[in-house]
């Protein structure tokens, strides 16, 4: 049955930092008696108030806990339990009571409780409505204990710059790695849902325990906003508890459910964010998600709106990650509750408005909730009843062949005989179907003929042949009461050819049977084998995903070489196992365990004689590294050396060329040749004919120069 999507209002009181800041209540008039809410003109100078009527409108004064009761989640819930998908999303510009509507906790509370060893999140008047839905979907379910058996998994996303992130992986949302981290993969399946890959989901028994997980996924909200530079007013979040329900009287009926609770981003227009140009594309792009999200509210509107109908318009689902994922909840198949929420002040009429459209558009789409059975065994009952319809036929083919075969006195076909149809009836004996009781009739006698097409004629005969045949013998029994009569009123050439007929339309029945069991058998084999495939890829899927939780967690507590190494393997595996296990539905095996501690153990024993042959090289290193100061400091001695030989050998030189010019100026004074002077020295003979004392150091060559100049100016002057 149709359900359109539920819309309520709720206007939050004006907040005491927006009174200090000058924002004064507009003039709004909310009605929770008619459900019908006045807002004032963005224009004040037209004073024109537009009035909007929705399912619930919730004024400033009502406690979370009525809240929770005047929007009916309660019932709600209870069609999830039924089997059918449900969503409630917030949605309203930034801090119009979105979070609070839907959270309503304080993360530091958590906290606290969290040091003293309490639960988590504790009842609170404060609780929003996920926490409150949480409890209430447990409760239910204990209820229906004893009808069915109920299991119940979370799993926590947050959708951001068109990203979907993971708040329940937490090794994904370290800083660094949020920001590589290009989101996890969305596809779509083959029940016709969006599904997001690899996202964690866990098993949860008790209420407390989802709790638990959605604390620690608020607390990742709060790290990944962090680290990726982001207000929470620009992300998504979405927590969503699967509920797969099978009833304990018909262990067939396996029904799988969802509820997802949404805090949607700030909605408010670009106008009113301030930003332009390339800061203006980028928040587009940021809430991308957003901005589809009414495109899908506005086509679906206007497509229930007209005549055509939603099937004629084009939906752009596929446009956004937050469209792909909410496809079932709007203009889908869930139940679905929209929670417009409102700001009382004067400086967002423009806001409120825009929030009050769209909640009207929403409130105008249509939802075709079904329950949602597993597809699995869906195929499988609805293949039952195909070969189940098919038997009939076919033994009403049968019944008819026998029939004609008697009146005209011919044998009854081999395949035809009714032993043939027992046989093929016993093939599906595995399968529990109920066999009408036609079927086991053994061949009947012409008399009883009459009867047993009389029967047969209020079972569903989709053959024009059959039918034809019913026809036009019924009026005949009705007058005659006998079938020999009625052989002898038709012609048997006539009779013939429908007999010939007839065994042809019934071996086509036969081959279109035989068909059809073939394809369901193909298609029975393909679908376990896909089931097997899609089994066995899930189990690897969780073990790596439970290998690489084991080692980040080891890992991540041993950052320091030293600890590294002393660290018993066996023992922090076991204990991060220990860790994880209440929060998996499935445990890695002890042989897995075992297996990959082993795996540990051996490398880290490579790791140690690796570092060992490292310390070999490097002592090594350092001993080449002494001998080589040594050489080069000889080789710098010697150097040294050298250089003084140099420089002694250059000042000799020096000197001796210096004796050698004094040589020259002193044979030049006695007139002496070149030849002469090297030969006495030069310093042999003075002028006066005197022995001269030849010169021995630079110093007396020098007096004796100044002596012999000084001698030759006086004797120039003389
Ligand atoms: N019904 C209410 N009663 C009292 N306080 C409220 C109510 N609704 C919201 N508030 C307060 O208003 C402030 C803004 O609310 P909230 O953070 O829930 O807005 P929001 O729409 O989720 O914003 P954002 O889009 O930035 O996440 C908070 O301080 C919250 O405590």
């Amino acid at each position: 049955m149709p359900s359109n999507v539920r819309v309520a209002v709720r206007m939050r009181p004006l907040l005491s930092n927006e009174i200090t800041a000058g924002h004064k209540q507009s003039l709004v008039d909310v009605n929770p008696i008619t459900n019908q809410i006045s807002q004032d003109s963005e224009d004040p100078s037209k004073m024109v108030k537009k009035t909007f009527k929705f399912d619930k409108i919730i004024d400033s004064q009502y406690s979370q806990e009525e809240v929770f009761e005047q929007l009916q989640i309660k019932p709600l819930i209870s069609k999830v339990i039924e089997g059918f998908h449900a969503t409630i999303f917030a949605y309203g510009q930034t801090g119009s009571g979105k979070t609070f509507t839907m959270e309503g906790y304080k993360y530091e509370d958590a906290k606290t409780n969290e040091r003293a060893g309490k639960p988590v999140i504790a009842e609170n008047y404060n609780n929003g409505i996920t926490i409150r839905a949480i409890r209430e979907v447990f409760r239910q379910a204990e209820e229906y204990k004893k009808e069915k058996h109920i299991t119940i998994s979370c799993s926590f996303l947050q959708i951001y710059n068109e990203k979907v992130f993971d708040l329940l992986n937490a090794g994904l949302l370290k800083s660094d790695k949020a920001k590589q981290n290009q989101g996890l993969k969305i596809r779509w399946n083959k029940n016709d849902q969006f599904q997001v890959e690899n996202l964690y989901v866990f098993r949860c028994d008790t209420p407390e325990h989802a709790l638990e997980l959605y604390n620690k996924g608020i607390k990742n909200k709060i790290v990944a906003s962090h680290n990726l530079n982001q207000a929470s007013s620009r992300s998504h979040a979405i927590f969503t508890l699967s509920i797969d329900i099978v009833d304990n009287a018909q262990v067939d009926n396996i029904v799988q459910s969802k509820l997802q609770l949404v805090d949607l981003a700030g909605s408010e227009r670009q106008s009113a964010t301030g930003t332009s140009g390339l800061a203006q594309k980028e928040s587009i792009d940021i809430n991308k998600s957003l901005f589809t999200l009414r495109k899908v509210i506005t086509g679906l509107a206007e497509s229930s709106r007209s005549k055509k109908g939603a099937n004629n318009q084009h939906i752009p689902y596929r446009d956004s990650k937050l469209t792909c994922l909410l496809k079932q909840s709007i203009g889908g198949n869930s139940y679905c509750l929209m929670i417009a929420c409102l700001s009382p002040s004067d400086h967002y009429i423009e806001e409120n408005i825009s929030t009050l459209n769209y909640a009207t558009k929403a409130s105008y789409i249509s939802n075709e909730p079904i329950k949602n059975e597993d597809p699995k065994m869906k195929m499988i009952n609805d293949l039952k009843q195909k070969v189940l319809n098919l038997q009939r036929e076919l033994a009403q083919a049968n019944n008819h062949i026998e029939f004609l075969s008697n009146l005209t006195g011919q044998p009854i076909p081999q395949n035809s005989q009714s032993t043939n149809v027992s046989t093929l009836n016993q093939s599906y004996q595995g399968d529990q179907v109920d066999q009408p009781s036609m079927i086991q009739q053994q061949p009947v006698s012409q008399a009883h003929q009459s009867d047993n097409l009389i029967h047969q004629q209020k079972q569903p005969v989709k053959t024009e042949v059959i039918t034809k045949i019913v026809y036009q013998q019924q009026p005949q029994q009705n007058s005659s009461g006998g079938s020999q009569d009625m052989f002898n009123r038709l012609d048997q050439n006539q009779l013939s050819q429908r007999l010939i007929d007839s065994v042809a339309m019934v071996k086509e029945l036969m081959q279109s049977n035989k068909t059809l069991r073939e394809t369901m058998d193909q298609l029975n084999e393909h679908n376990d084998k896909n089931s097997n495939e899609l089994f066995h890829l899930q189990i690897e899927n969780r073990d790596l995903r439970d290998r690489i939780e084991i080692l980040e967690s080891v890992i991540g507590s041993s950052t320091k070489q030293s600890e590294f190494d002393q660290l018993d393997w066996r023992d922090l595996i076991m204990e991060a196992e220990e860790k994880k296990k209440p929060m998996t539905s499935i445990k890695t095996s002890n042989i897995a365990i075992n297996e990959m501690a082993t795996e540990l153990i051996a490398t880290k024993k490579q790791n140690r004689q690796l570092s060992e042959e490292i310390d070999q090289i490097r002592q090594q290193l350092e001993e080449s590294h002494q001998n080589q100061n040594k050489i080069i400091q000889q080789q710098q001695i010697q150097q040294q050396a050298l250089y003084q030989q140099q420089q002694q050998h250059h000042y000799q030189q020096q000197q001796m060329s210096n004796q050698q010019q004094l040589m020259n100026i002193y044979g030049a004074q006695n007139n002496d040749t070149p030849q002469k002077r090297s030969q006495s020295n030069g310093f042999n003979k003075p002028s006066g004919g005197g022995q001269v004392k030849q010169p021995q150091t630079k110093q007396e060559a020098l007096k004796l120069l100044n002596e012999m100049m000084n001698k030759r100016v006086a004797q120039k002057k003389h």
